[in-house]
């Protein structure tokens, strides 16, 4: 008999070695310390038999960015079973509590990056973000079709960059939908620590900043390195790996891109977890110097409270609309109802008419933040549209400006 309850700050040790075994991890004293302080400022729950912790699931207690609004928003991390317990509803069981109590909580959503893409859509998650990432071949100089922002560029230490850096990543959370808040414990073991988590080899984050000395920053790029080699008779070039690149104009994005694919000794650029409509795809002035490596699923959602996650976006067109939703983990969520939206703000409430489209909780988060139409849904036998036009009326209603991006790996 498996019992679900908190996890106290005795117990996280425990909790990590348990993740660390399902994870087939074996992290060094300085990544234990980074874990253990990050799991410190989490919620914690763990599935015990007796004394033994045979299940765990933490969440950073997050805001995230969807159209128009920054909600609280739990970020499920560190879920783990013992082998030994595997598939008789452990997880199953943490996660109808975690959904319990971020109702409780007030929490609309909750999201989580997934180990594999088919564990949690049966628990109502959707795909609600997409990355890429870029390659570029910097063994030539990188040719643009813009003029860069020739404002000056200057070193960040990394101690400062929270406060440096850290207003101008904020400001791009309401630009782009899906990007949780970054505290300061976030910044210092996550993005900023010393030794990347899952390469030793590449240097420690390098932080350019550009913009006038006294102004607010134009922009800023995170990046680590790793020297080239020979590996038999082939030279290696060295590589740059982009972390994160923000920029308020194109020409502040194009400056900065330059400037990493020019750095010396090294011959190739690559930044995981890019949007999918990142302006250095087009204004690249050589697409076969810049390409897109990789497409992937990044942040998963959870409409925990649809009524509330859907009254707190904004939209972007008018959309009248009666929704016949289910969801079978969150009996609250399902039914027919009307939703009433435009620019001025939105209803949702019970109905009794005929739905205009019917579909799953988890195919309504997957196009909440704007990242995934209804139309390519509906293509794909996943929402039935009763009404003709319906998806893409409601598709018009949900689109944002730029894609929804999460760049945070949690
Ligand atoms: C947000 C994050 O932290 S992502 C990290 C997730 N953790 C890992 O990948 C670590 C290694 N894996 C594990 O610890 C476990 O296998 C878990 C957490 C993935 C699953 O835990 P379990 O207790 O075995 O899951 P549970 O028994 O509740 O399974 C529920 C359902 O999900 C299915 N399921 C569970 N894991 C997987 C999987 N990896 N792939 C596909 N289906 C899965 C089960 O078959 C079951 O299906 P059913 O309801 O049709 O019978």
């Amino acid at each position: 008999m498996v019992d679900i309850r908190e996890v106290p700050e005795a117990d996280i040790d425990r909790a990590q070695e348990l993740a660390y075994l399902v994870f087939h991890d074996r992290p060094d004293e300085e990544g234990r310390a980074r874990h253990r302080t990050l799991l410190g400022h989490c919620d914690r729950l763990g599935a015990y038999e007796g004394d033994a912790l045979v299940g765990f699931m933490a969440a950073h207690r997050f805001r995230l960015s969807v159209p128009g609004a920054d909600l609280p928003c739990p970020g499920l991390t560190f879920v783990a079973v013992a082998p030994t317990h595997r598939r008789r509803g452990v997880l199953t069981a943490l996660m109808a509590e975690q959904l319990r109590r971020t109702g409780a909580a007030g929490a609309p959503v909750a999201a989580l990056w997934a180990s594999e893409a088919a564990i949690y859509g049966r628990f109502g998650y959707g795909s609600a973000t997409q990355g890429v990432t870029i390659e570029i071949d910097s063994t030539r100089p990188l040719a643009l079709r813009i003029a860069p922002d020739r404002r000056p560029l200057r070193m960040i230490d990394p101690a400062d960059a929270p406060a440096l850096i850290g207003p101008a990543h904020e400001a791009t959370r309401a630009l782009r939908a899906g990007r949780p808040s970054r505290g300061p414990e976030r910044w210092r073991e996550e993005w900023l620590c010393e030794q990347d988590e899952e390469d030793e080899e590449l240097s420690p984050p390098r932080i350019i900043a550009l913009g006038d000395p006294g102004e607010p920053l134009a922009g800023y790029v995170i990046y680590r390195t790793k020297p080239g080699g020979d590996s038999g008779p082939v030279r290696t070039p060295g590589l740059v790996r982009v972390d994160e690149l923000e920029a308020d104009t194109p020409a502040v994005a194009a400056a900065l891109w330059e400037c990493v694919a020019g750095l010396d000794l090294t011959g190739r650029v690559s930044a995981w977890g890019r949007p999918a409509d990142d302006p250095l795809l087009h204004f690249a002035a050589d697409r076969d110097q810049v390409k897109v490596t990789e497409v992937f699923p990044a942040l998963w959602l959870r409409l925990v409270d649809v009524r509330a996650a859907l009254t707190a976006r904004s939209w972007a067109a008018p959309v009248e609309l009666v929704l016949e939703l289910a969801d079978v983990r969150l009996p609250a969520n399902a039914g027919r109802f009307r939703l009433k939206a435009g620019p001025g703000g939105a209803t949702y409430e019970r109905a009794a008419q005929a739905p205009d489209l019917e579909l799953d909780v988890r195919e309504l988060a997957a196009c909440y933040l704007g990242g995934t139409r209804v139309v390519e849904l509906v293509v794909a036998g996943l929402v039935r549209e009763h009404t003709p036009g319906a998806a893409a009326t409601l598709d018009a209603a949900l689109r944002t400006e730029l894609l929804p991006h999460t760049a945070d790996e949690f």
